[in-house]
């Protein structure tokens, strides 16, 4: 199968290039950047004599004739427009960005910018690749889920949609390193002010709140409004979750344990913590895990979960190229067993 990369260049495009550089079934048939004609080394000098393919200008008729699936790892606001232009060609799509992921009104309200047309994001599959792998397998346009939405929907669903959760009670505390804001230079992102720093952003107001809520209701009808929070850690990798819901009933640790067990027991990328151990961001960095911790208190009634990923891997690139297995009825794990890389 013949791939294609938008966005080459970003930090979400070259960890696509890191991964489908080595996949024994796509092979990359062009890569496209607003840099137009320009050896990839230049960019990405880790890629000499790994690479000597050139970056090309974005071209999507070429593209659509060339290739059987495009990635765009392309910004919001600009991925809806590159869709538009494969829309009814002979070419899967999966879109990195947010542009795919809510309907037009609520898009418009947390992005702050204008959607594609309903036309379009409505023929679009939610690639939660884990939940959504029946519809993922029969689609030809994906939207690629956010990374703080995928460690929170993977941690959250078994009770969510076991309904064992107060369904207004959910908290989430989200902490991302900073590739997780792009290549692009912020003030926020520079060294001097991630380095030694935690920072809190977009306070009750991050657009992945809607894009989270969008999937639990689907799961669980009753479910109410989240609280979610969104902070900066001085890593350049890495993402952290933890939820906080209050059970309906007691319930032990153990038991819930076992409850996440059996639902991703046959889904090789989510590993579950035994009781009293908790996953740090170390251990998934560079691989397409998503590692998931619990605690019950009974003391408070309430259940911590804890979920770590690569926010670069099962939070962007890596699902991707798992949702493009299943597009291509390919083993899901196919070119993504990556070992973390530790330390
Ligand atoms: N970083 C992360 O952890 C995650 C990112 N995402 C999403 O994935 C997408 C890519 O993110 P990321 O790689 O981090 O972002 P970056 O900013 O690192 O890269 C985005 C790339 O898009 C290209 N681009 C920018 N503007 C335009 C334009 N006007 N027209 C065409 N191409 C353009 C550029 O590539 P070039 O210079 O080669 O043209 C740029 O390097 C975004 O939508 C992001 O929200 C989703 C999950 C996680
Ligand atoms: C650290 C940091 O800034 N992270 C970004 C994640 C952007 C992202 O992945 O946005 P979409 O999934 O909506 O495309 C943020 O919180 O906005």
């Amino acid at each position: 199968m013949k791939v294609s990369i938008i966005g080459t260049t970003g930090y979400g495009g070259v960890e696509l290039l890191r991964i489908l550089k080595q996949h024994p079934k796509f092979k990359i048939q062009s890569i496209h950047s607003t840099k137009g004609e320009t050896p990839i080394t230049e960019e990405y000098p880790h890629f000499y004599h790994l690479m000597d393919i050139n970056l090309q200008k974005i071209d999507p008729e070429y593209i659509a004739d060339q290739s059987d699936i495009v990635f765009l790892a392309t910004p919001s606001g600009v991925s809806g427009k590159l869709v538009s232009e494969f829309i009814n060609k002979n070419i899967k799509v999966i879109d990195l960005s947010g542009d795919l992921r809510l309907p037009a009104r609520k898009y418009k309200e947390w992005y702050k910018h204008e959607s594609v047309h309903e036309s379009i994001s409505e023929k679009a599959v939610y690639g939660l690749s884990e939940w959504n792998k029946e519809e993922i397998k029969d689609s030809m346009l994906i939207a690629n889920p956010g990374c703080y939405p995928t460690a929170s929907l993977l941690s959250l669903a078994p009770v969510t949609k076991a309904g064992l959760i107060d369904p207004f009670s959910i908290v989430i505390d989200a902490k991302s390193g900073v590739s997780g804001a792009g290549k692009s230079l912020s003030r926020n992102t520079s060294f001097a002010e991630a380095n030694e720093n935690l920072r809190v952003y977009k306070v009750n107001e991050h657009q992945h709140i809607p894009e989270i809520e969008q999937q639990l209701l689907q799961w669980n009808k009753d479910i109410g409004p989240v609280t979610f929070t969104t902070h900066l850690l001085p890593i350049t990798r890495g993402m952290m979750t933890t939820s906080y819901v209050q059970l309906k009933e007691d319930h032990s640790t153990g038991q819930l344990i076992e409850l996440y067990k059996e639902v991703y027991n046959q889904h090789p990328f989510i590993r579950i913590r035994p009781e009293n151990t908790f996953p740090s961001v170390k251990e998934v960095a560079g691989s397409n895990y998503c590692d998931i911790g619990l605690h019950a208190d009974c003391r408070t009634g309430r259940l911590t979960i804890i979920a770590v990923i690569d926010n670069l891997m099962k939070g962007a690139a890596g699902q991707a190229v798992q949702n493009a297995n299943i597009m291509c009825n390919f083993e899901e794990t196919m070119g993504l067993d990556f070992v973390p890389i530790y330390p």
